[in-house]
């Protein structure tokens, strides 16, 4: 008797979920979908219209048409474009346990990237690589990397000094010389390194990898096993023929460390740490692949962002002389002219930290981020987001908010000094290094990579207009290539060492390290 009460009211509670399940789930799916554009066409949906070209600034232009929040469809992929910091903030940090996942990149997997934790969906392989990346990266972890970053400071401001090459060619350079370092102990000093050489090789064959998750081989896996003459196989073809150099890059310099411990010579670095943290004298295939593909995405995931970054400073002294001079003048007052800057002046130093804060905001470098995947379906301001859809963040969109900031187009450092200071106390951009669980672990270090430049060149080096055969000077447009990255486009410009103790110093330091 007891029993079958007992067992009547289980299956009462029972009904009851269900219905409210049913009423939840339906009442989920009554909510629309965000507006967007029509779609071109019922099986495409707007793959037609999709702006690969210049996404930034047509999902700008649909924002302001349908909002903040925009949806949009190819060949049954939902995509949702967040075009403010509040709609972006709200999913992809308040619900990032929805919001952290990654599209599926095909491309990028046939060509041998994977485990690349940029691209890995969210579980517990992610976690474990991220891990990897927020130990060796915490603030207090970099400041071990901070005389590597000092020493190629100095190499890049000896050679522009030197014109050892464009101001562009030198700061790849010092971004992949800080990568390789801190990856693998070693110290480039030359142009013709073979590390730059790896390097180049397997950013030319990224390059042709298409938009990440956006080729027909991401919407059709299945075409990675059709012959190579049918439609639609291209970047199938791209990344059979450039595997090659990604592997070269990702498993040649590892080898080489291996090599070094054996016979006693490696120095210090990312894979030598992670090795000894293994606390294993014989690694599974599997965790050498780990290692040996998190030292790869130092280069790969910090150099670029970084080298774009200060192409932006070179250009910004440019076009903004007096904030050169402010710059300049800040570092003379605090670091005098008998040293270099070292980071024991970083605090002391407000105006260039604005500088870099200011770099960041102008012309984001990851001006979509890279795209985030929702592992759930959820409701936003009465709009369903349907679960696996791709989410790309128009960070270059929120870095023009004239609500937030004034005259946003122009480069103006002295925004975020307080308004005692003659300044607009405008928030630092945050949406700079991403959202959530999947914000850029190479935060700190990207900014002292930053900072050890910045400072550098305002203590040592005059960057100015250059001129033409006529004598007459040349004034850069001041315009970006904004794809799915951000740079400014070519522009030449002079620089030359300031009259001063410090440009002396550089010249000895560079000496000793070179001999
Ligand atoms: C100015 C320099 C840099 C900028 C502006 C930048 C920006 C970003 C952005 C926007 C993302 C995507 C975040 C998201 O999905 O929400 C990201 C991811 C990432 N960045 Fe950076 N980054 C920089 C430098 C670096 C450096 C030096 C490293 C080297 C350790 C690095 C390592 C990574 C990694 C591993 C990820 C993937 C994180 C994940 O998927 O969980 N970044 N970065």
């Amino acid at each position: 008797m007891g029993d079958s009460i007992i067992g009547r009211c289980a299956f009462l509670g029972a009904l009851c979920c269900a219905i409210a399940g049913v009423h939840f789930v339906s009442k989920k799916r009554s909510h629309p979908l965000p507006p967007g554009p029509p779609a071109g066409s019922m099986l495409l949906g707007h793959y037609g219209q999709m702006p690969w070209g210049s996404p930034v600034t047509v999902f700008r232009e649909w924002a302001k048409k349908y909002g903040d929040v925009v949806y949009l469809r190819c060949f049954g992929q939902p995509y949702i474009v967040l075009d403010s910091a509040e709609a972006a903030t709200e999913l992809l940090e308040k619900q990032s346990a929805i919001f952290s996942s990654r599209p599926n990149t095909m491309v990028y997997k046939l060509m041998g990237w994977d485990p690349d934790v940029v691209f890995l969906p969210y579980g517990p392989h992610f976690r474990k690589q991220r891990k990897i990346f927020q130990t060796s990266f915490s603030p207090q972890a970099c400041v071990e990397f901070q005389p590597m970053q000092l020493q190629n400071a100095r190499i890049l401001v000896h050679g522009l000094m030197e014109n050892q090459g464009d101001s562009v060619q030198l700061l790849n350079r010092f971004t992949i010389a800080l990568a390789i370092g801190i990856a693998y102990g070693h110290q480039i000093l030359s142009a013709d390194d073979e590390y730059i050489k790896v390097i180049q090789d397997s950013s030319t064959a990224l390059s042709y990898g298409g938009m990440p998750a956006g080729t027909l081989v991401d919407y059709f896996p299945v075409l990675q096993y059709f012959p190579s003459w049918f439609p639609g196989t291209h970047y199938v073809n791209v990344a059979r023929e450039w595997k090659w150099a990604v592997r070269k890059m990702i498993e040649w310099p590892y080898e080489v460390v291996l090599k070094n411990i054996a016979e006693g010579s490696a120095r210090p670095c990312f894979v030598v740490n992670q090795l000894e943290a293994a606390c294993k004298d014989v690694l599974t295939s599997d965790e050498h692949e780990d290692i040996r593909t998190a030292a790869a995405v130092i280069y790969s995931a910090g150099s670029d962002t970084t080298s774009f970054t200060l192409q932006k400073f070179f250009l910004a002294m440019l076009l903004y002389p007096e904030v050169q001079k402010k710059g300049q003048d800040e570092v003379d007052q605090v670091v005098g002219a008998d040293r270099l800057p070292s980071f024991e002046d970083r605090d002391s130093l407000p105006f260039v930290y604005c500088i870099i804060q200011e770099l960041l905001r102008w012309h984001p470098v990851a001006p979509l981020a890279v795209p985030h995947c929702s592992t759930e379906e959820c409701v936003y301001k009465g709009m369903r987001i349907p679960k696996g859809s791709y989410v790309f963040p128009n960070t270059e969109s929120m870095s023009l908010d004239d609500n937030v900031y004034t005259n946003p187009s122009e480069f103006n450092p002295s925004r975020f000094l307080p308004p005692s200071e003659g300044g607009k106390g405008e928030p630092q951009f945050e949406p700079a290094f991403g959202f959530g669980r999947r914000v850029c672990p190479g935060k700190h270090l990207a900014l002292a990579n930053i900072w050890a430049v910045v400072s550098t060149v305002l203590a040592t080096l005059q960057i100015g207009k250059s001129s033409d055969e006529t004598g007459r000077e040349i004034t850069p447009s001041g315009k970006f290539n904004i794809g799915f990255t951000s740079c400014p486009k070519e522009f030449c410009c002079s620089v030359v060492g300031r009259p001063n103790r410090a440009r002396d110093l550089v010249r000895e330091l560079v000496v000793k390290v070179s001999s």
